[in-house]
């Protein structure tokens, strides 16, 4: 397996801590290879494990065998310090958006872009263009405890791509959208893509399973991740 660039599971296990050690693992030994440059689906029934493997490519999650590689290093294995500093090469967005309500629009963009030391000026013209990208540029001073369940996670999509992301992981960002907004996300994962970006995401949306902006479909059922023709992608 090529380790050398882009997100890679290798013999990735996960159990809950905690779970008995009969119960069933999450994943086990999953075989995986996101490369840059490609929006790759991942589907599966609920529960199946699709947020915790998000997670773990994340590096939120720690493995219980095996690792997350990423551009060659075995980021799994880092201490958390040294996790947190990659993971400013990652936009997350939440299945639960993670939005702060008390903050605007343009706030909660704000806040992942801190850590990075820009300049205001550079820092107000990129949540500029990304609320434009995005069409949620009159909603930029209204707090996001004001929006709509479909604003939201427009903004949480926002919030990921303003970082301009190496990797990009999206748990289920079309669930509360129209088939406009949902083309227009599909669209926006696939201009990461295009910038050079691995874009994992994670979703039951049948208007994402047939978009051709997707470029592979994986399907996790019993623990284990295989890629599939469109045909067997649905859960
Ligand atoms: N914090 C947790 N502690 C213990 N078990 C958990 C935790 N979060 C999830 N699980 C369990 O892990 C398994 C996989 O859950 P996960 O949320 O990853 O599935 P999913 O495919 O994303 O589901 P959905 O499509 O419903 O969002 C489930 O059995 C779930 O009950």
């Amino acid at each position: 397996m090529e380790l050398n660039t882009g997100l890679a599971c290798r013999r990735l296990d996960f159990r809950w801590p905690g779970k008995q050690a009969e119960a069933p693992p999450v994943l086990e030994s999953v075989e995986a290879q996101f490369s840059p440059g490609t929006v790759n689906l991942v589907t599966g029934a609920t529960g199946s494990g699709k947020s915790t493997l998000l997670h773990l490519l994340a590096g939120l999650l720690r493995p219980t065998a095996g690792e997350i590689w990423a551009d060659g290093q075995p980021v799994s294995r880092w201490p958390s310090r040294h996790r947190d500093a990659w993971r400013q090469q990652t936009g997350i967005v939440f299945q639960h958006l993670a939005l702060i309500p008390d903050l605007t629009v343009a706030e909660n963009l704000v806040l992942p872009l801190i850590p990075r030391q820009i300049v205001w000026s550079r820092i107000q013209a990129r949540i500029h263009r990304q609320l434009a990208v995005a069409g949620l540029s009159d909603l930029a001073d209204t707090p996001a405890s004001a929006l709509s369940g479909g604003q939201r996670q427009r903004v949480a999509m926002a919030r990921g791509l303003v970082v301009r992301p190496r990797f990009l992981l999206a748990d289920e960002p079309t669930a509360f959208q129209d088939d406009d907004h949902a083309l227009q996300i599909g669209e926006m994962m696939a201009a990461a893509a295009h910038d050079g970006a691995v874009v994992v995401v994670c979703s039951h949306d049948p208007r994402l399973r047939s978009s051709h902006r997707v470029d592979r479909r994986f399907l996790l059922d019993s623990a284990s991740l295989v890629e599939t023709p469109d045909s067997l992608a649905a859960p």
